[in-house]
């Protein structure tokens, strides 16, 4: 397993917020995962995913970091299942199911997230979520360091949470999924179109990490902020994205400081005007 001290996590973070830890251990496989954790019972991890819904909070973490991205990232296929370490991308188990030919996952192809971190967010768009192909997980509980292991209607999925999002001292090794057979050029077809639904609405030309918050009961984020006249809106390099206001860019040299700013900024407005409270979505790392 690769180990690095002092290292910049710049490219771990979609944002690109400009921050280092102490030392950052890359896990190659379930074991590494575990035996760290093992033999290390009293360290303070912070674990990574795809770096896709994380906001560093500080230029500096006296602490060690694991980072699942591009590591971990084995799987299999058989029949209609596919077996997944969780750092395989949804990108890679997307193009591994058209390979297949198996459909149900399309939706995926484009949402930027790690096996782990889908599992976690219960990742997905307006229609699907990722509980709707998964069968089971295989975890480390970091309560008594043994591997276990939950199958979908045990995890409490809801939108966009799970057990393993409220209970974070479980880490996602290993998911299965079980998918239907289907055919090739339908299921390519609709890969494209949901990526091309995305880009056309989503600022995917700056570094951001998606939806800033949750969607409120019965309300969108993005038409609240219109409203408050908030499209553009900047806190040194942080804006409220021109294209879609649910997300904030970074427009080139933000910090995690000008993001949190812009966030609490954003909720004070809504609040005042709309008495709602935005819950933030996005996971930031204090
Ligand atoms: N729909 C969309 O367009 C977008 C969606 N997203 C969502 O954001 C998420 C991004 O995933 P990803 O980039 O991989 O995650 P991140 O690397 O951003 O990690 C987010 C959090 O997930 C937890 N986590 C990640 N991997 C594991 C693991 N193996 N086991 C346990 N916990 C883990 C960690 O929290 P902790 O340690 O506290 O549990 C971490 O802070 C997805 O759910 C994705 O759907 C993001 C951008 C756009
Ligand atoms: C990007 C993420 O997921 C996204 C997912 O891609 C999209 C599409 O399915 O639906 C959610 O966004 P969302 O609630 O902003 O939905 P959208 O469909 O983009 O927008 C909702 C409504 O707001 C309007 N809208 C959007 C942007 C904007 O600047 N102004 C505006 O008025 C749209 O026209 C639409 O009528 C997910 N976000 C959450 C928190 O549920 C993420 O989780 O990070």
């Amino acid at each position: 397993m690769n180990i690095e001290k002092n290292k910049d996590l710049t490219e771990f973070s979609a944002y690109k917020i400009k921050s280092f830890c102490e030392v950052a251990y890359f896990p190659e496989c379930e074991n590494d995962l575990v035996e760290l954790y093992r033999n290390n019972p009293d360290l303070d991890f912070t674990i990574i995913g795809n770096g896709n819904n994380i906001l560093f909070a500080k230029e500096y973490y006296d602490r060690p970091f694991i980072i699942m991205n591009g590591n971990m990232n084995k799987f299999s296929i058989e029949e209609n299942h596919i077996c997944a370490e969780a750092g395989v991308t949804l990108l890679e188990l997307s193009e591994a199911a058209l390979k297949s030919n198996l459909t149900g996952l399309e939706a995926f192809y484009d949402i930027p997230s790690s096996v782990g971190g889908a599992i976690v967010m219960n990742a997905g768009n307006k229609n699907t979520e990722i509980k709707d192909v998964l069968t089971k997980v295989r975890y480390l509980s970091l309560e008594d360091f043994e591997i276990k292991e939950m199958s979908n209607s045990e995890i409490k999925f809801c939108y966009r949470s799970s057990f393993f999002q409220n209970n974070s001292n479980n880490i996602v090794l290993k998911a299965w999924f079980t998918l239907k057979h289907g055919n090739s050029s339908d299921i390519y077809n609709l890969m494209e179109k949901e990526k091309k639904i995305r880009w056309e609405k989503q600022p995917r030309e700056y570094p951001n990490c998606g939806s800033v918050f949750k969607r409120p009961k019965n309300k969108f984020v993005g038409p609240m902020l219109d409203e408050l006249n908030l499209k553009g809106f900047t806190i040194g390099g942080a804006q409220v994205s021109q294209k879609h206001s649910g997300f904030i860019v970074n427009t080139g040299s933000a910090t995690g400081e000008d993001i949190i700013l812009l966030i609490n900024e954003i909720q004070r407005r809504v609040k005042l005007k709309f008495n709602i409270e935005l819950e933030v979505e996005q996971r930031i790392i204090l």
